[in-house]
């Protein structure tokens, strides 16, 4: 796999450094999460498929060396707490950099390591609002709204720590150096919307949050509801694929107001929802499947699996324990991400491995242990 022989540390966080971690691990990274102790009864992380578990007292200056002495050895390490803790367990970038000076050390934070908020609490919802990126979201006359937390969290976080890491790997190879990173969720969710910045002048955005294009004010950019209460998604942008729509809807296009008459949007979406209304989501389909009208059925977490274009390129998997979950993305031709079909780790499942495999002895181990500074975990014990 791409990320084979990469060994990662991840500190145990809330949602984005997890995913972070497990997309690492999806494309061969050994990912070691150290978890806190005293261990919970259960682990919060669901992310956390790939990879082992350590846990580990880091409050405790003996647990503290124990993560330095990882460090050394590792070649990323990720960290999910606000600015300010690291440092003050003493395990901050200029002692863990010059101690491993090839070590990339990655931040992630909903604010950033700099600025007023940096030390402040905050949340998916807060990120994105700081962003800018809230107040584009939401139907016309509502307030902003915030969607399940995927766009701070996992695209502006995650992912893109994600993706600092590797080019922080790939920079490595060829400076022999390692960096800090500092991923701001604020700032990653931002830089996602680059394409909202840049298309300011196309006119895209001139009107109030829920009546543009692209923000649920066009009829032809909106979903419907089918006669068997499940809906549809209708796409339908450029003119070629709209004409398809209104045949597809059974409509004549000579009678309708151009596409773009703002003015006549309301009208229009009125008009096609007491159209879909009036079939079934699978009538639906065998109007539009096979077509370019861009509409597509909106699928339920329970019926995505066995949609036939999703078995067809086998976009879901399952796992050991018959849960299903989407498959890592992109697919890379020649060395395609392979996830663990294994169960996520129990918290300090791993923690005596994981200590041998870097260089503790069995002694050093046991005194750890006594010292209550490591635990263990038998899987038995979390069920
Ligand atoms: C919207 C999302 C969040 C969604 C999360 C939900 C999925 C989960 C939230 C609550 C969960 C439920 C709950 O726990 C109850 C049940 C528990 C049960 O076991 C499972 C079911 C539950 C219902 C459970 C279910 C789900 O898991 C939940 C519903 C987000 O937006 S996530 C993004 C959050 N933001 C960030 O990650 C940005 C960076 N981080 C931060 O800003 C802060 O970390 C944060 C998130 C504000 C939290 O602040 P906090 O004060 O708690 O932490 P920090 O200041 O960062 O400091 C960490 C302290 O912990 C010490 N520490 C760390 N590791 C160790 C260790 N190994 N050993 C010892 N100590 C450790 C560290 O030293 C710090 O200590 P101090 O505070 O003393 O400095």
């Amino acid at each position: 796999m791409a990320l084979s022989g990469v060994r990662v540390l991840e500190l145990a966080g809330l949602a984005p450094a997890p995913l972070c971690g497990m997309i690492l691990a999806d494309f061969g990274a050994r990912v070691v999460r150290v978890d806190r102790t005293p261990r919970s009864a259960v682990a919060t992380d669901v992310q956390g498929r790939g990879k082992r578990s350590l846990a580990l007292d880091l409050k405790r200056p003996p647990g503290a060396a124990v993560l330095r002495r990882l460090c050394c050895q590792a070649d990323v390490l990720i960290e999910p707490f606000r600015h300010g803790v690291m440092e003050k367990l003493g395990l901050g970038p200029e002692v863990l950099l010059q101690e491993n000076p090839r070590l990339i050390y990655a931040r992630l934070t909903g604010f950033g390591q700099s600025g007023q908020y940096a030390k402040s609490a905050g949340h998916d919802i807060n990120y994105l609002a700081l962003s800018g990126v809230l107040s584009k979201l939401g139907r016309k006359d509502e307030n902003p709204y915030a969607p399940v937390n995927l766009l701070a969290d996992f695209a502006g976080g995650g992912v893109l720590c994600a993706m600092g890491i590797v080019t922080a790997l790939y920079e490595r190879t060829k400076s022999g150096k390692g960096q800090i990173i500092d991923a701001s969720m604020v700032e990653g969710v931002a830089y996602l919307s680059s394409f909202l910045w840049k298309s300011q002048n196309l006119g895209l955005w001139n009107r109030p949050r829920g009546e543009n294009l692209l923000d649920s004010g066009a009829p032809f950019y909106e979903t419907y509801k089918t006669s068997d209460g499940k809906f549809m998604a209708v796409g339908a942008i450029e003119p070629q694929f709209y004409e398809q729509l209104i045949k597809g809807l059974g409509l004549d296009s000579d009678k309708l107001p151009s596409q773009l008459s703002f003015s006549d949007w309301p009208k229009m979406k009125e008009k096609f929802a007491s159209i879909f209304a009036q079939k079934t989501q699978a009538e639906w389909c065998s109007i539009f499947d096979g077509t370019d009208a861009c509409v597509t059925p909106v699928l339920s977490f329970d019926e995505v699996a066995s949609h036939q274009h999703n078995k067809q390129r086998s976009s879901f998997i399952k796992n050991d324990q018959e849960e299903i979950s989407p498959r890592p993305a992109p697919l890379l031709s020649r060395t395609p991400a392979v996830p663990s079909f294994k169960r996520d780790p129990f918290i300090g499942e791993h923690t005596e491995e994981i200590l041998l495999e870097y260089g503790f002895t069995k002694q050093e181990i046991a005194k750890l242990y006594s010292d209550k500074v490591i635990e263990f975990s038998e899987p038995k014990a979390n069920l």
